[in-house]
């Protein structure tokens, strides 16, 4: 049994049909990098996956179960824009969910409890660069701290599946490397299953171990939202040749034209 299965999945509000017929397979540990123009509704996929939204039909399973249909803690998100708490230092940021989760009335921890989850916090904080900035407020950091701090509220709490919303798509150039590296060291570190979306075909051909292209197939442009987007490839990543690229590139393209028409 697959860790993840998706079979026959339609996505649809009102008259709109976002996604259609999606089937796919994902073991524990896989990394998924999510590419496809704007509007093919990869972030929609995301949220089914995090129990934020349903699908209108097909099924989606974990471990041959429905998805529990609210979030919970074996699932966490980083969103693209900062989702830190801006009145809470960067250690109690990351206290937060472990406080949260034990203490659900309170959101407290004392004695020796509190003790063991700060030395948790603060191996995290470590592991994420953050450390010289433990103390600091969020309006403090730069946009790239900002996101190693979204990134460790997340891991913290050691979730099953981790979905990124285009974490890295505020960021410089430069900054964003970082960022590959920071990821992929905690995914290895955790063997967390890894769905993340990005704008970036670079990033999606080379970042995890597995390419997933949501695209239109079918396009009526006289009723635009007649037909949602499907996975048009998956791909493992590093076998990739020039050619694949560019004819992604050129259909997403199209479909993003077709789109913003
Ligand atoms: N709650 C909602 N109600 C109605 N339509 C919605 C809702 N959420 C998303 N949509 C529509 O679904 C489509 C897909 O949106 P989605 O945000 O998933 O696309 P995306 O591929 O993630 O786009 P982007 O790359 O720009 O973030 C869009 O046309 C959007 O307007």
């Amino acid at each position: 049994m697959s860790f993840i299965t998706v079979n026959n999945l339609w996505k649809e509000y009102g008259h709109t049909v976002v996604l259609e017929n999606l089937n796919l397979t994902v073991e524990q540990g896989e990394f998924c990098t999510l590419v496809g123009a704007s509007g093919c509704g990869k972030s929609t996929f995301l949220k089914m996956l995090l129990g934020q939204e349903q699908p209108t039909r097909g099924q989606l399973a974990l471990e041959g179960r429905d998805f529990p249909g609210e979030p919970d803690r074996n699932r966490g998100i980083v969103f693209q824009r900062y989702s830190v708490f801006p009145h809470l230092t960067v250690r109690q940021n990351v206290l937060m969910g472990l406080e949260l989760e034990q203490k659900p009335l309170l959101g407290k921890l004392f004695g020796k409890a509190r003790r063991d989850a700060l030395e948790k916090v603060d191996r995290m904080i470590e592991s994420v660069g953050l450390a010289h900035a433990a103390n600091k407020w969020p309006h403090e950091l730069s946009g790239g701290m900002q996101q190693r701090l979204a990134i460790a509220q997340s891991f913290i709490m050691e979730p099953r599946v981790l979905l990124l919303d285009e974490p890295f798509g505020a960021l410089d150039p430069g900054i964003r490397g970082d960022m590959h590296e920071l990821i992929l060291k905690l995914w290895r570190d955790t063997g967390t299953t890894i769905f993340m979306v990005t704008h970036d075909l670079h990033e999606g051909f080379y970042l995890g171990t597995r390419l997933l292209v949501f695209d239109k197939v079918r396009n009526d442009p006289q009723k635009p939202e007649a037909y949602g987007a499907t996975i048009t490839y998956d791909l493992p990543i590093g076998q990739n040749d020039r050619q694949t690229y560019e004819s992604i590139e050129s259909s997403v393209s199209e479909t993003a034209r077709a789109l913003s028409a």
